[in-house]
């Protein structure tokens, strides 16, 4: 049909109409259903729920954990909402940084029939929306002609999963940049075709395109790079980044926009919430529902080919990252270490890297 939104777009919608509170159709065959973020759920949307059906809770199976709900589904729970089950139930069984304003209120019963596909996919679109994974998701009674009758987005799980090579990136805007740290440089913006997040790449010098540039794929922090947070590493390692391409007097720093390793700031600042009350950055994350990692290294390694880079001298204490860009395509030539900004006020939060997630000290 002529101007309809192709796959990719309906999934820009999905996300959009999840951030705002509005309900999604998500369907497979004969199956429909309704999810509406247990983050931006209101009280007239929740009383809507109800008035239609019995919808449940679907959350990650490292969100069911801390809650002690059984996950029959493997990677998530079906949670039923109990009897009186109001919106401060629901944000409290999603959002575990209040935890010890609003203790829990269990034991959950969980469903263990067949049939989480669809909630599975409430829950991916979720996490791509950069919402808490929480989603109410209620079988939807007339299936695809009821969501299009409320005028909802409907995506269709034959057609409307997640691109599996990922988005492709266009160069919109480029500039010419003088840097204290770096010297001469070039800022590219790079928007993907998907409505994801754009990303930016700093080119420093005139880098020799035959030869193994130095890079670093720099993921967004804005409490350590704006404001010098003493609570991680990045400021300084940013800084450090650009100061070395500046001495070498070429490289490229990519600047990509998956704060808090993907999960997004307002959830980095509730896993913070929960590291005031004593978890670790990777416990904070799980306690959420989340990954330890949620992070898309495939974008890093698409805008480097996109520059016409093959072959890197990466600057990263991670192995995982390293590991990554080889598998998408870019030559890692070289691993150079980035020490910078280790401080006492950060000292436990990167043991806890090395410990747990295998970054070099
Ligand atoms: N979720 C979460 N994200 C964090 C936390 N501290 C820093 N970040 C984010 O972590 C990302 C940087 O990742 P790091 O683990 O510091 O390092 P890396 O990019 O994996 O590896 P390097 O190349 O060695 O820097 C940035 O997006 C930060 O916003 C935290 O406690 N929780
Ligand atoms: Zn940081």
């Amino acid at each position: 049909m002529l101007f309809a939104p192709t796959p990719a777009e309906r999934r820009a919608r999905a996300r959009a109409d999840l951030r705002l509170g509005l309900p999604v159709a998500v369907v497979s065959g004969g199956a429909a259903a309704v999810a509406v973020s247990a983050e931006t759920l209101t009280a007239r949307r929740l009383a809507e729920l109800r008035q239609a059906g019995t919808p449940v809770l679907a959350v990650s199976a490292r969100r069911a954990a801390t809650l002690k709900a059984r996950a029959y589904d493997g990677d998530l729970a079906r949670i039923e909402l109990p009897d009186g089950a109001d919106l401060m139930w629901v944000r409290a069984v999603a959002d575990p940084s209040a935890d010890l304003a609003t203790p829990l209120k269990g034991p959950f019963t969980t469903r263990r029939d067949e049939g989480a596909d669809l909630h599975r996919a409430a829950l991916v679109l979720a996490k791509e929306a950069r919402l808490l994974p929480a989603v109410l998701v209620l079988p939807l009674e007339g299936g695809r002609e009821a969501a299009r009758a409320a005028d909802l987005t409907v995506l269709d799980l034959a057609t409307d999963g997640p691109d599996p090579a990922g988005a492709a990136f266009a160069d919109v805007a480029g500039a010419r940049l003088p840097m204290d740290l770096a010297g001469q440089g070039r800022v590219h913006v790079f928007r993907p075709d998907d409505g994801g997040e754009e990303h930016y790449a700093i080119e420093v010098g005139r880098p020799d395109r035959s030869q193994p540039v130095l890079a670093r794929l720099h993921s967004a922090c804005f409490t350590g790079d704006v404001l010098g947070s003493l609570k991680c590493d990045c400021g300084p390692q940013l800084r450090t980044a650009l100061a070395r391409m500046g001495e070498a007097g070429a490289g490229v720093l990519l600047y990509l926009n998956q704060e808090g390793r993907g999960i997004g700031l307002a959830n980095k600042m509730r896993a913070y919430a929960l590291q005031d009350q004593g978890f670790d950055t990777v416990e904070a994350n799980h306690r959420l529902g989340f990954e330890d990692d949620e992070r898309d290294f495939r974008i890093g390694a698409a805008l480097l080919r996109g520059l016409g880079f093959g072959q890197v001298r990466l600057l990263t204490n991670n192995p995982a990252k390293v590991a990554m860009m080889q598998a998408n395509g870019i030559e890692v030539v070289d691993r150079v270490p980035l020490r910078a900004g280790h401080t006492a006020e950060n000292a436990a939060y990167l043991a806890t890297k090395a410990a747990k997630s295998g970054h070099l000290l």
